[in-house]
């Protein structure tokens, strides 16, 4: 709701209520327009403000709201009535003010707000547009090129640098309400016209048409397949190029058009679950609610290899002291060197001012005696991760934390060399770790709550989205990744090309597909874990079948060639040289493939695209929901917050378990069954997505619930 107070010297004070961030629920919009009502007819009233309330401005439409019919007055008109007001209206923000609570505040003839305060139009991340004639007057207040910006982004600004862009008239360091009633008090009687932005023209640059199209294709690139940022482009263009009213008719059908969309539906669904995954519960009953998390103010990390640098940095920006250990000299001093550079590229980009002097390098383990929290990041050995556990045990103080960067190992063995296993979690980052936003933080059975809590705290410290899982081999994302690596090897064997395969995935809206992916990260890395698990290596015969399972040596020849990917110049593709980025198709994997199919007598056949999505992401996505009945992941929306941040699966498509949802579990069953083979295990569909078929397939915000009467009644 909103209330309505009369302040002394004629102002009325018009507050929002909806905790925690005033959202513009169907109350509160009833609210606002019964108050300007009464203001308006109050003659005593000269002037009016609104502002939030507990410090908040107002944080947008309500988007719980989305899900169901819209009820109560509409944003658009009730935006236009504010904007027609006689009487100075301010928009006085604290906190927030995003999304249509910028809109209101857009409506308002004046803005004031706190300089903590934070603004922005961050619809295009919902699939939607600034929809409340934020996309019509922001460029009119700032301009095209910065409207722009601004909302193909839909990045928060500061108030400093929303003074600078001119969205407010005002900023203050002490109280904003104060301040924004003593200054309509100032300017009431004061003619309104030149402050309504829906009569102002916009301000554009010469080369208009060449701007919107640069933009066009810049958001086309960025954000493949997604509707919305190509809307916004369409409403900026309306605003560049037509009177206000067809403006707002161009707004209304855009946004119409993105509202009903399933884009839509999955980016909203994103949102909540980057919320969920926060509430972290584990089987044993803890909760993020339950259990208190330690504050981290030293920690160390061992090994300064790719990991452990961003790592460091990561840690580092957010103010903690790093001790960062390393035993071989060489890297150390590589180390040294590049490590400061990492952590001022990052804070400028982030806007921070470098943190002085947190880090300490050091060769010897003993510097970590008096940390609070170890990340272990070294070499991806078992053995060798053994060895630094038991050392780290007996050289920490009691009580500290000892984690692991493990991107797929026990960590219940790595545990259970420790005199503390409670005090054992993964902490695994994803590459480069100071700017990619996963943390998959691993409990393992005898990991504490608080041990868990911690990292998990410790993740939002650092900016992170932190997914609780639990522990078995590659845990949640990597666990998935193997069968979908494995049907687009089959798929090279069937007749496809690295190239045909990447095209599907990328059209899909993956930023890069499996092969590309693969010559990025490298094809050591996974040969490395083939080997370990003896898969491949001198004495495993060279069969397409290897323990009991199809197999593809295809990448293991591909290293054996000396073909690593990009670092070595050639892998699945040709690049310029080693570390070269361009990748071109190379006509010696085509013969190469050719002479693999003839020499184990496959005949190539012609492979659909929908083949090609099927196959690696059914195969993804069925490894999802056995994932979800081991009880490994406690939701969907854990798993497809994991994709999303760690994995680059497309945003708005939600998360492979919400793509499973739309496209229906019915189908998604069907094809699997299809593709369905007796040497290839990771097809066979998995008993939680029979049983949900059975149930009627219902949506995916009820499965967590399902899943849990499932258990209970001992049928997973
Ligand atoms: C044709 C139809 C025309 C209709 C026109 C409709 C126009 C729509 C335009 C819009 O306004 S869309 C919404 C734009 N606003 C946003 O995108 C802001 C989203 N919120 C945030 O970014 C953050 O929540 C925050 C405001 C910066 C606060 O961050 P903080 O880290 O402090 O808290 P959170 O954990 O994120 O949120 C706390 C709590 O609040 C819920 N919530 C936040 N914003 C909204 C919202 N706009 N609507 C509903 N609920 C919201 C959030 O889900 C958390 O709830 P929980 O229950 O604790 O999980």
């Amino acid at each position: 709701m909103a209330t309505y107070s009369r302040l002394p010297g004629s102002v009325a004070l018009i507050t929002l209520h909806n905790p925690p961030v005033n959202a513009l629920s169907a109350a509160v919009r009833q609210g606002i327009v019964d108050a300007v009502q009464r203001a308006l007819k109050d003659p005593k009233v000269t002037s009016v403000v609104i502002c939030g309330q507990n410090g908040k401005f107002c944080g947008g439409a309500d988007i719980r709201e989305f899900a169901g019919p819209m009820l109560g007055p509409p944003l658009v008109p009730m935006i236009h009535a504010i904007e027609a007001v006689d009487k100075p209206v301010a928009a006085a923000i604290e906190g927030v003010a995003l999304g249509g609570g910028l809109e209101l505040a857009l409506a308002c003839h004046y803005r004031i707000a706190h300089s903590k305060a934070v603004l922005g139009l961050p619809e295009v991340t919902l699939g939607l547009l600034p929809g409340a004639g934020g996309s019509q007057r922001l460029p009119r207040l700032i301009g095209l090129t910065a409207a722009l910006d601004l909302i193909t982004t839909g990045r928060h600004v500061s108030a400093a640098e929303a003074l600078k862009l001119g969205v407010l008239d005002q900023v203050t360091d002490s109280n904003a309400v104060d301040l924004a009633v003593e200054f309509v008090r100032s300017v009431a009687g004061q003619p309104l016209d030149s402050r309504r932005l829906s009569t102002l023209p916009c301000p554009c640059p010469p080369d208009v048409d060449s701007l919107l199209d640069k933009v066009m294709s810049k958001v086309r690139q960025r954000s493949r397949g997604a509707l919305a940022p190509v809307a916004c482009v369409r409403a900026l263009r309306a605003a560049a190029s037509l009177p206000y009213a067809q403006g707002m008719e161009k707004e209304r059908e855009l946004m119409a058009t993105l509202f009903n969309s399933g884009q839509a539906r999955a980016l909203q669904y994103a949102f909540f679950s980057q919320r969920v995954v926060g509430k972290w519960s584990l089987p044993s009953g803890a909760r993020w609610d339950n259990s208190t998390a330690r504050i981290i103010s030293k920690a160390a990390v061992i090994g300064l290899g790719t990991m452990g640098r961003g790592i460091v940095v990561a840690l580092a920006l957010t103010g903690i002291s790093v001790v960062a250990v390393e035993t071989q000299e060489k890297q150390l001093a590589e180390a040294s060197r590049v490590v400061p550079a990492m952590l001022q590229r990052e804070a400028g980009r982030r806007r921070l001012a470098t943190p002085p002097g947190v880090i300490s390098f050091s060769s010897n383990l003993q510097d970590v005696s008096e940390v609070e929290l170890v990340i272990e990041a070294v070499f991806e050995d078992m053995s060798l991760k053994l060895q630094v556990f038991k050392h780290l045990s007996s050289v920490c103080r009691p009580g500290t934390l000892l984690c692991s960067n493990t991107s797929g190992l026990d960590i219940d063995q790595l545990a259970a060399v420790t005199q503390s296993p409670g005090l054992v979690v993964g902490m695994h980052f994803f590459a480069p770790a100071h700017v990619m936003k996963l943390l998959e933080v691993v409990y393992g059975p005898r990991s504490s709550p608080e041990a868990v809590a911690t990292a998990m705290q410790l993740g939002k410290r650092m900016g992170k989205v932190g997914v609780a899982v639990g522990n078995c081999p590659g845990f949640v994302g990597n666990r998935m990744l193997k069968p979908y690596l494995e049907q687009a090897n089959f798929l090279l064997e069937e007749g496809a090309t690295p190239r045909q395969v990447d095209e599907a995935l990328e059209e899909f809206g993956f930023p890069m597909g499996v092969f590309r992916m693969s010559d990025l990260s490298g094809l050591d890395v996974g040969w490395r874990i083939r080997k370990e698990a003896g898969l491949t290596g001198p004495g495993v015969e060279s069969t397409r079948t290897r323990q009991g399972r199809r197999y593809s040596p295809l990448p293991d020849q591909m290293c054996e060639a000396g073909r690593l990917g990009q670092k070595t110049g050639k892998g699945w593709y040709q690049y310029d040289g080693p570390g070269g980025r361009v990748a071109r198709s190379d006509p010696w994997v085509h013969i190469f493939l050719e002479t693999y199919r003839a020499e184990h007598g496959l005949v190539a056949r012609s492979i659909t695209l929908e083949e090609i999505l099927e196959r690696c992401l059914y195969a993804l996505i069925n490894e999802g929901f056995n994932i979800l009945q081991d009880a490994v992941a406690a939701g969907p929306e854990d798993i497809d917050a994991i994709y999303v941040f760690g994995y680059g699966w497309p945003r708005h498509r939600g998360g492979p378990m919400f793509h499973a949802d739309q496209v229906g579990l019915g189908r998604i069953l069907q094809r699997l069954n299809q593709h369905s083979h007796p040497d290839v295990p990771h097809l066979k569909p998995s008993t939680l997505l029979r049983r949900l078929v059975a149930a009627g397939s219902p949506p995916v915000q009820k499965w967590r619930e399902f899943i849990n009467k499932e258990r209970v009644h001992s049928q997973l």
